[in-house]
Parts: structure tokens; sequence; C-alpha cells
């Protein structure tokens, strides 16, 4: 049975990448998927926003909304101090599996809960099985139509606290226009707007930062 390419992808990390050491399985993707095959990982020119935004903030409980590869999983992960831990969500059984291994290949697994399974089941299990109080950061990724309702559901687990901050990708492509429209009329959000461009493309793109206010 030929190969997927989330595996070809992990593939060449575990043989380009030094086990142990983030920024080389970061920087093993980005070469990948630049050169090689396409893939919806954020990328490094998106990812340097989401750097500064995960150091600006220090959370200690973060939440991720897509794994995916495991990229932005590791990305976020390496940032993390002491304790802080980050919390992943993936749907895709095989998505999920890929990102286990590129999770421990980059050492950065006991930092990291990969939680399989759709959003709308898994948020409100958060409290209670995951031993989630508020969330300090969410990264936002998985599918674009369900941005707004799992904004939504976050706030009706009441996992959001004054100054809580979300951080969508793909805000021009593919586009969550439904999602920018509820957020930046919202009150309860401060929004900021952070042009850029689609990993690995010459197109344009851009991630929203969304504060709640409480
Ligand atoms: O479609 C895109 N992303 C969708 C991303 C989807 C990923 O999120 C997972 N998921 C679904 N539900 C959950 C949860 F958590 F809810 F359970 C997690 C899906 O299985 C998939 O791995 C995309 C597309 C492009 N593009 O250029 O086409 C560029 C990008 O950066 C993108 O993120
Ligand atoms: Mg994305």
């Amino acid at each position: 049975m030929n190969q997927s390419k989330e595996q070809r992808i992990l593939n060449f990390v575990l043989q380009n990448a030094v086990r142990g050491d983030p920024c080389s399985v970061i920087d093993a993707i980005d070469t990948y998927c630049s050169q090689k095959e396409w893939a919806m990982n954020v990328g490094n020119e998106k990812g340097l926003i989401l750097d500064k935004t995960v150091e600006e903030i220090n959370p200690s409980v973060a939440l991720e909304l897509g794994t995916y590869c495991g990229y932005s999983a590791v990305r976020i992960a390496r940032l993390l101090k002491a304790g802080a831990r980050l919390l992943t969500v993936e749907f895709n059984p095989e998505f999920a599996a890929i990102a286990k291994q590129m999770i421990e290949f980059a050492g950065v697994q006991d930092k990291v809960t990969l939680i399989e399974g759709p959003s709308e089941e898994i948020i409100p299990q958060l409290k209670k099985k995951y031993e989630v109080d508020t969330l300090d950061f969410v990264f936002v990724d998985h599918w674009k139509d369900r941005y707004t309702p799992d904004t939504i559901l976050l706030q009706e687990c009441s996992l959001l606290r004054k100054g809580s901050v979300l951080l969508a990708d793909n805000i021009i492509v593919p586009g969550a226009p439904e999602f920018v429209n509820y957020i930046r009329n919202n009150p309860r959000f401060q929004c900021t707007n952070y042009p850029s461009h689609l990993e690995y493309m010459k197109v344009q793109d851009a991630m929203e930062k969304a504060v709640f206010l409480g």
C-alpha cells in the first residue's frame, strides 16, 4: 500500500533531523514541504508570529485545535516553560499517529498531550478529564468552518478567562470569513490582524489574534 504524504514527511524528519532537537524537526518539515511536497503546516513565516505570541503569553496551559503532523505542536512546546503543557486535538487517526511520532522524535512529549477525537466532544471534557481550569492560549488551525462554533464552545465551557489569547491561522487562505465576522464584532474580544503569507507559497494569508476580555 503506498505511503501517505504525511508518512513521507515523517520519514524525511526521521532521516534528516536530530532526535531531541525540536528546531531540527521544524526545519526538516519546512525543507521537505517547500522543496518536495506542499503540506498545511503553519510554516516558518507564520510560525514566527506564533512563536512571538507564545513567548509574549508564556502560557502554563495551551490548547491547539488541529495537530495534523505535529509541526505547530513541536513549535509551541519547544517554547513552554518547565511544567507548562500543550493539549493538542486531532480528529484523523492517521494524522494523530504521525504527529505522535513527530512529537516524540522532537523530544517534547513530556509537554504535549495529544488527544484524538472531534472538538465538539473533546472541548467539553477538558476541565474534568484533562484537569484544565482555564486556557492561557489557544492556537486555532483546524477545519475553518469549526473556528466559530469551537470558539463559542470554549466560552460555554468556561475555558477562557480575562486575558486568554486565541491565535487563528488562515484568515485569508483558505479563509475563515464567518469567524472573522464573529470575532471582530464581538465586544468580548480585542482583535489584531497579522498579515503574512500562506506556508511555502507567495500567496497572501494572515493570522488573527483575539484576546478574551472576560
Ligand atoms: O484546511 C486547512 N486546515 C484544516 C486542518 C485540519 C486538520 O485539523 C484536524 N482536525 C479537525 N478537527 C479537529 C479538532 F481539533 F477539532 F478535533 C482537528 C484535521 O483532522 C486535520 O488534521 C488548511 C488549508 C490550507 N490550504 O492552503 O489549503 C492551509 C492551511 O494552513 C490550513 O490549515
Ligand atoms: Mg493552517
